[in-house]
């Protein structure tokens, strides 16, 4: 019998995708001993952020993959969930519909503050290995490996604002993505 694959799903807005994420996702691949790392734009934020639309986000993160052999992945399941976009409920979700996967939970330091406001995190940790990666600017206990790259979707939508073209910190084909479709005033 075949070993279970081992999946690190990274949630996020995605809007846009960076080389954080990128980044994030390469370092997971190569140290937590994963087969895949799934990125799963947001359908529903839990929170109500406001966002490019699904399509976009989720079509910039499959460009991203494109270079990448066969590990690194977007995933539309939180458009099929159809609830509140709570990972909990993802979760529940993809294990039904996967049930000889193992999924890990990969989330940024900064998204520890916000736990008390997540539904069921002590479910989540019982269902999935929560893996919280060190980013930069948000140091914590029990995040692994070193300080990840300086840069958010928020930085790149303002510089974006100005006029300025990020393309040291956004992989060149979600740019031109983005320029093509005309997000972020492009
Ligand atoms: N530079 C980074 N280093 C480590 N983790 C990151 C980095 N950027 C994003 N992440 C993590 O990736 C996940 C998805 O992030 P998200 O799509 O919200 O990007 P963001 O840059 O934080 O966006 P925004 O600035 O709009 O809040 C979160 O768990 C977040 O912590
Ligand atoms: O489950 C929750 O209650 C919950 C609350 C807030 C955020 N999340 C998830 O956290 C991930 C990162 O969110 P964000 O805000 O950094 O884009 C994304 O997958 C969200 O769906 C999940």
């Amino acid at each position: 019998m075949r070993p279970p694959l081992q999946v690190a799903l990274l949630g996020g807005s995605f809007n846009p995708p960076h080389v954080g994420h990128l980044l994030a996702a390469h370092y997971v691949r190569a140290t937590q001993g994963v087969d895949e790392v799934w990125f799963m734009p947001t359908f529903v934020h839990p929170f109500r952020k406001s966002t490019a639309p699904f399509e976009d986000r989720a079509r910039m993160c499959e460009r991203m993959c494109q270079d990448a052999a066969g590990w690194l992945k977007t995933s539309r399941v939180e458009s099929e969930v159809g609830k509140d976009g709570r990972t909990v409920d993802t979760l529940e979700f993809l294990q039904a519909r996967y049930p000889e996967h193992r999924f890990a939970l990969i989330i940024g330091s900064d998204i520890i503050r916000d736990l008390p406001n997540w539904k069921d995190f002590d479910r989540i940790q019982r269902m999935a290995r929560v893996v919280v990666l060190n980013r930069a600017g948000y140091p914590a206990d029990g995040t692994v490996g070193p300080p990840l790259a300086v840069v958010s979707s928020t930085d790149i939508r303002e510089r974006l604002a100005r006029g300025e073209l990020p393309s040291d910190l956004v992989p060149r084909v979600v740019l031109d993505y983005a320029r093509e479709h005309h997000l972020y005033g492009l």
